[in-house]
């Protein structure tokens, strides 16, 4: 699904308006109706709806309508004094011209005619501000708000919660907490924060009317990945393969301390259907490890067959648990120098990256790396609360500065390849414990060694990690990694359908 902000939903409606005669009224109209088609009516017959005086205003003015023309009680409120916009005095005008009732809200006094109708209608509709807010919430405006949060009817929000800004995540003085939002064309990008369902409740996003080349035409490529976007990446297996077809994977981690991430980075690519995997350690962990595994087999970097097996790979996953040390800095240069197989580089493949950020520029391989907040700190000597601020525009930037696919993990884990951003839905506070990361990399690494593009296999592993988290965290307390190599095969199944 598409991500916009204020300007994109500007310059669309400039274009449609400006260049291809579209009434701005029809917008409005179209945005009306669907969020009339939002509604179910088998449960809710009657309205208080709550206009500012913009355009999302006008929006509600519109749903007014059509709902009083479908027989449906409605109490309409007009908040401020305001002058009304262009197109919001229109619906005004012929709600009036219908003899339809509307009151202003205007002084603290005028709330109690609001209050005395919140709770005697089914639901709210809110259509104070959209994608114009411009300050801060206060006065009158902020008590009606008060109000509707108090009344614990059912909230459906016009576009975007009253309060909510746009462009980034924020709440502007006061915010209406909707149970739903009914939002236009493109999944705003203020929806992208951890803390933002609080107030939109369920997001739809409907389209109304824009052409699409039109959106296309403003949009900078920014997108949410859903279910529905997966199912469309995802392949199902012919019955008739052979374990070839799913690709060869090796997993270079793991040492004395950490054997943990060794492990888990196999399992997370064995679990996720790569063909075989081949797990590559320091000398002295590999009896450690063989005992903790059948699928994967093992083998020490030191080993004569290392280098083959290096070239005879269908992808490689790097790092976790290496140690930041020379050792591991020159077997990852070695690799980096010469041309393959695809690698996801990871932890300590990053630690020993940061000042040899040549080595990643002048490799003639396809890389993904999946770097965590302070990692990319590390790489890009920017301090992490910068990078919270801005990541899209960092990650993006640095996927583009050295001809890489990044893999920001975080709340809305970010995957770029420099052009096309994709910011992931699933995943949550539940799994924040030690080895998820180190699974994440071995499942890239699987679903690069099954076939999918790097990119796509980025995106793809997202998702699946996340979701497999989400469906375990709700009947556990927490989600630990074990749980997840555990259910990931089933989940994965699940989504092939
Ligand atoms: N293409 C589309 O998506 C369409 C969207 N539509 C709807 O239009 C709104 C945006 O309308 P706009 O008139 O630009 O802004 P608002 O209605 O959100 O509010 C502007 C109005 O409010 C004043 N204002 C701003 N902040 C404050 C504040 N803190 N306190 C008081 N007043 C404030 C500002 O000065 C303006 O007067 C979009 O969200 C959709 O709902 C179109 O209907 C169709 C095309
Ligand atoms: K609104």
């Amino acid at each position: 699904m598409k991500i916009g902000n204020s300007q994109l939903i500007k310059n669309i409606d400039n274009y449609c308006i400006n260049d291809l005669d579209i009434p701005s009224t029809v917008l409005m109209e179209n945005a009306a109706l669907k969020v009339v088609k939002n509604i179910n009516f088998e449960k809710f017959n009657s309205f208080t709806i709550i206009c500012g005086t913009g355009n999302n205003g006008g929006d509600a003015l519109a749903v007014a309508r059509q709902l009083f023309s479908m027989n449906m009680k409605v109490d309409i409120f007009i908040i401020g004094e305001h002058s009304m916009s262009k197109d919001c005095l229109i619906n005004y005008n012929i709600l009036k011209n219908m003899g339809v009732p509307i009151k202003q809200i205007v002084k603290t006094q005028d709330i109690q005619l609001l209050n005395d109708i919140l709770n005697k209608n089914d639901m709210i509709i809110d259509g104070i501000f959209g994608s114009g807010l411009a300050r801060n919430i206060d006065g009158i405006y902020k008590e009606v708000i008060k109000s509707i949060n108090k009344s614990g009817m059912y909230i459906l929000s016009i576009d975007v919660p009253s309060g909510m800004l746009c462009d980034s995540f924020g709440i502007l003085g006061s915010c209406v907490k909707a149970n739903k939002t009914v939002s236009f064309e493109v999944y705003k990008k203020g929806f992208l924060d951890y803390e933002s369902d609080k107030y939109t409740g369920e997001i739809v996003v409907e389209s109304i009317g824009i052409p699409e080349y039109v959106v296309n035409k403003f949009h900078l490529k920014e997108y949410l990945v859903q279910k529905k976007e997966i199912k469309s990446i995802i392949k199902k297996r012919e019955k008739y393969s052979y374990k070839g077809d799913f690709g060869r994977v090796s997993v270079i981690a793991g040492s004395k301390k950490y054997t943990g991430a060794a492990y888990l980075t196999s399992q997370g690519a064995v679990r996720s259907g790569a063909g075989l995997v081949t797990l590559c350690t320091e000398k002295s962990v590999v009896e450690i490890l063989q005992s903790k595994t059948i699928e994967t087999m093992i083998m020490s970097y030191e080993n004569n067959d290392f280098k083959e097996l290096i070239l005879n790979s269908d992808s490689i996953a790097i790092g976790p648990g290496m140690g930041n040390n020379e050792n591991t800095f020159n077997i990852i240069k070695d690799i980096l120098s010469k041309d393959g197989c695809p690698l996801v580089l990871d932890a300590d493949a990053l630690n020993v990256l940061q000042h040899n950020l040549d080595l990643l520029k002048n490799s003639k391989r396809k890389i993904v790396i999946t770097p965590h907040i302070g990692e990319m700190g590390r790489l890009t000597g920017i301090d992490s609360k910068n990078i919270i601020k801005n990541r899209i525009d960092i990650a993006r930037d640095f996927s583009k500065k050295y001809g890489i696919i990044v893999l920001l993990k975080g709340y809305n884990t970010i995957i770029t390849n420099g052009e096309e951003v994709y910011i992931n839905s699933t995943g949550n506070s539940k799994m924040a414990s030690g080895g998820m990361g180190d699974i994440l990399t071995g499942i890239i690494a699987s679903f690069i060694g099954q076939g999918y593009e790097p990119l796509k296999a980025t995106i793809l592993s997202a998702f699946i990690h996340g979701y497999v988290g989400d469906i375990l965290s709700k009947d556990m307390f927490c989600v630990n990694a074990s749980h997840i190599v555990e259910r990931l095969p089933y989940i994965i199944e699940n989504l092939t359908y």
